[in-house]
């Protein structure tokens, strides 16, 4: 049996002096003052222990990791109709790219970049006021994670609001094709508050739980069977905007990824993990987070590509 809480600390430890942290990202002021020398690490296993290393339970902005949720529930709400408004490939290019709508008629690639975030948004929006689908989403994480104290933060929201332009060319040049059906303004808000959900590596691992459990976390059904591993299948194919085939190759899990430098990845069956580093790479993905996901299933066998030999393979 590896020891976990050991393996996660040696690589916390083994990560500490490395020199090529990434770039802390500044297009969102509040995110700049983060220090890259932070780094946490959580893992959640099946049977419900968990183990932490480095700064694990401090809040980080969960950023792009909130499509994740955002996703979960429009699919609570609309079920496969969101697949009219969105696609489900990867899009291979910045998580905040314009280009593919034009021809592509104002549709997102799929849910986890920008453009389908925000789709999404306006599809909840569609049956929600703002104010009610933050409150959903906050109840919604706290309920996952068990834990009443996740917050939104409030800052990283508001310097979104004020900056975010590109977002706001997104979201217009979408209502253009019709793909935006809301007020572009509430819409935005809604997206950004997502977005500024403040949670810390075990908050997210325990989160991730139900991605990990066939749909169940803590003994409570959160989706279908067949939609956690519809969910899975996206992360692994799309998580990582311009870097996905990478990250799959390197990691083999499905995760998801947030400017505020945390990852949230998924061994179904195993394990939900969590980790942190704000320094990010070109594709604005946490460089040493996937390191040090790169280096526990390689320790681990943890790949979702690994032979089961439990399965008789
Ligand atoms: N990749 C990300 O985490 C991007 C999220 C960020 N809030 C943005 O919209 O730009």
């Amino acid at each position: 049996m590896t020891d976990i809480s050991a393996l996660i600390a040696g690589i916390a430890e083994e990560l500490r002096f490395a020199d090529n942290r990434g770039k802390v990202a500044n297009y969102i002021p509040p995110l700049a003052l983060v220090p890259d020398t932070r780094f946490g690490m959580a893992v959640v296993m099946a049977d419900g222990t968990v183990h932490t290393a480095g700064d694990a339970e401090e809040p980080f902005s969960i950023q792009s990791i909130s499509k994740v949720f955002a996703l979960t529930l429009a699919l609570g709400a609309v079920g496969d109709q969101l697949w009219h408004r969105v696609g489900r490939e990867p899009s291979g290019s910045a998580f905040h790219s314009i280009v593919q709508l034009e021809t592509e008629h104002g549709i997102p690639r799929n849910p986890f970049i920008n453009a389908g975030a925000i789709v999404v948004c306006d599809v909840l929006l569609g049956r929600l006021q703002p104010r009610e689908a933050i409150g959903q989403m906050l109840r919604f994480v706290r309920e996952l994670a068990g834990d009443d104290t996740i917050a939104i933060d409030e800052t990283v929201a508001r310097a979104e609001q004020d900056g975010g332009f590109r977002n706001k060319a997104l979201a217009n040049y979408m209502r253009a094709f019709g793909n935006i059906e809301g007020e572009v303004d509430l819409v935005l808000g809604t997206y950004f508050h997502f977005c500024a959900l403040a949670m810390s590596c075990r908050q997210l691992a325990m989160a991730g739980r139900f991605l990990m459990g066939g749909g169940v976390s803590d003994g409570h059904r959160v989706v279908t069977e067949k939609r956690a591993r519809r969910i899975n299948a996206l992360m692994m194919s799309c998580g990582h905007y311009d870097n996905s085939g990478d990250f799959a190759y390197r990691i083999g899990l499905p995760g998801k990824s947030g400017v505020g430098g945390g990852i949230l990845a998924v061994a179904p069956g195993i394990a939900s993990i969590a980790v942190w580093s704000p320094g990010l790479n070109a594709s604005g993905n946490s460089q040493l987070g996937q390191l040090a996901l790169e280096r526990l299933v390689q320790r681990t066998g943890w790949s979702v590509f690994e032979p089961r030999l439990s399965q008789g393979l």
